[in-house]
């Protein structure tokens, strides 16, 4: 039982095989190249004239597999190219003897290896200058996507003709599909590729985690019924084409545009790339059991566009978390983590219009550390950080959640008391003042400080209630310090 769990445990362990990966470099060819040829055959489902298919799902892992290791894997890709050039000989009965074949399948490997190889290097080049854009990355990514699976036609189709492989005659009729079919290939999957790859070799040539916000998220509920909501748009938007058997309503393929933009928005690159490769692999799927096939040029387009919608999709996760970060910079002290000045400013003015319109009261409490400057100069300035630390820690813990405490600057702070009287904010001021009591600095200085309070008047604006309340902490000071007093109206 013991060895049993204990094998378990070592077949399962990715640790483990993202260690085997790194350092076998012929185990890491024999693994892409038996998921080369998987992916190879799925992409079979969706041939619909010769040589071209609605995607071509190995240029998305050819592309992906030399942005992150490089020519090392060449090996694999060579040999998958030679094995599918023999399987496909079968396939279009086309009698070439074995060495031919093997001529064949070494020159097309180059063919098609080449342009991957080189967009690869120029997208790992752009990647490394500009890391922290990753819309430039995209736009990047998609125009090295476009041109590479361009020059990647161009080269394989007069090569299959040089070797027999294709007629002369099928030229004109292929190449936009086979382009077109290899486009999707790469700009659909091979982000997915990139993300799965990244997962078992982390420490590849070109690493996702240099994009800036590119963080793995945990697959959740959530995202599964995302999926799944997107899984039966796109089935019921393919069932109604083959119902109607009209290329008008294969068009409404792109109202799968809306759910990925929804995936892009709300989840995290990964689960996002896995979206599309997913809708992209279903779409093929239906397309050959629902025999969809003179439409698949409307597929094959809004493959493209929604992959390409997506990718841009990806830079927004990335805004909204930078935007989050910038507020909270904007809007906390750095030092004490209470509330920042800007922060405190804004919500006074929400706070007294809510008290004037709903005649209820409004406190503000002004408060600052009883002989600060000796504290620093005596104690040092780290000590002192940590007493203004401790204050607005102490201070928070005797406040409501509704209540809102700030620092103001230096060692003054600031607390606005909603729907609080003079009195109670008095009271309040009181109890700090007492627990401040148990605060010793350095185990020798006592903490104390003075606070003013005062209640908001009517047709008061922040700034007046501010001053009144400023006045009172003045006179709390000049009073002998380590009280609190009450602002005039
Ligand atoms: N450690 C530390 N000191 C600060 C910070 N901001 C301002 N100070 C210091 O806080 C002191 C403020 O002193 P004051 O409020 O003018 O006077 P005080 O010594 O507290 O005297 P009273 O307020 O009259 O009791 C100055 O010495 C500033 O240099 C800070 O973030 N950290």
């Amino acid at each position: 039982m013991k060895s049993e769990s204990l094998h378990r445990a070592t077949l399962f362990d990715r640790r483990l095989w993202q260690e085997r990966l790194q350092q076998s470099w012929l185990l890491r060819n024999v693994a892409l190249l038996c998921l080369w040829l998987l992916v190879f055959e799925i992409g079979w489902l969706v041939e619909y004239t010769h040589h071209a298919s609605v995607w071509y799902p190995v240029a998305g892992l050819t592309f992906a597999s030399l942005l992150l290791l490089g020519f090392s894997i060449l090996p694999a890709l060579l040999t998958g190219c030679v094995l599918v050039t023999f399987y496909t000989a079968q396939h279009y009965q086309i009698t070439l003897d074995e060495l031919q074949l093997l001529k064949a399948g070494l020159l097309f490997g180059l063919a098609h290896i080449l342009p991957y190889g080189i967009g690869a290097i120029v997208l790992r080049t752009l990647a490394k200058q500009g890391a922290r854009d990753i819309s430039r990355i995209i736009v990047q990514f998609l125009v090295i996507a476009a041109v590479s699976s361009f020059c990647a036609t161009w080269l394989v189709i007069p090569t299959l003709v040089a070797t027999d492989m294709m007629s002369q005659a099928e030229i004109t009729a292929t190449w936009l599909p086979f382009w077109i079919g290899d486009m999707a290939g790469v700009m659909v999957l091979a982000p997915f590729f990139v993300g799965l790859l990244s997962r078992v070799m982390p420490s590849a040539l070109f690493r996702l985690t240099d994009l800036a916000g590119l963080k793995q998220q945990q697959f959740s509920s959530k995202y599964l019924m995302k999926l799944l909501l997107n899984a039966l748009l796109l089935t019921f938007c393919m069932l109604l084409a083959k119902v109607t058997d009209s290329p008008n309503s294969a068009f409404a393929i792109f109202f799968l545009v809306i759910p990925h933009m929804w995936i892009a928005c709300s989840e995290s690159a990964l689960l996002n790339v896995s979206s599309v490769a997913l809708s992209s692999f279903l779409i093929a799927f239906w397309v050959h059991l629902f025999g969809l096939m003179d439409y698949v040029m409307v597929y094959q387009f809004a493959i493209n566009v929604i992959a390409a919608n997506t990718l841009f999709g990806l830079a927004i996760p990335t805004l909204l978390a930078d935007n989050l970060q910038l507020r909270k910079v904007a809007f906390t002290d750095s030092l004490t983590q209470v509330a920042s000045r800007d922060r405190l400013e804004q919500r006074a003015a929400l706070e007294i219009i809510r008290s004037q319109q709903d005649h209820k009261p409004l406190s503000l409490m002004v408060f600052d550390i009883d002989y600060f400057k000796r504290i620093n100069d005596e104690f040092g300035h780290h000590v002192g950080d940590q007493a203004l630390q401790q204050l607005a820690r102490l201070a928070q813990q005797s406040l409501r959640p509704a209540d809102l405490l700030g620092r103001f600057g230096g060692d003054e702070f600031v607390v606005l008391l909603p729907q609080t009287e003079i009195a109670a904010a008095l009271h309040i001021a009181e109890r700090i003042i007492e627990q401040l009591q148990q605060v010793y600095i350095a185990d020798v200085h006592q903490l104390t400080a003075s606070f003013g309070v005062a209640e908001l008047n009517n047709d008061e604006d922040y700034e007046q209630l501010f001053r009144r309340a400023d006045r009172a902490l003045y006179q709390a000071k000049l009073a002998g310090r380590n009280r609190a007093c009450l602002a005039a109206d």
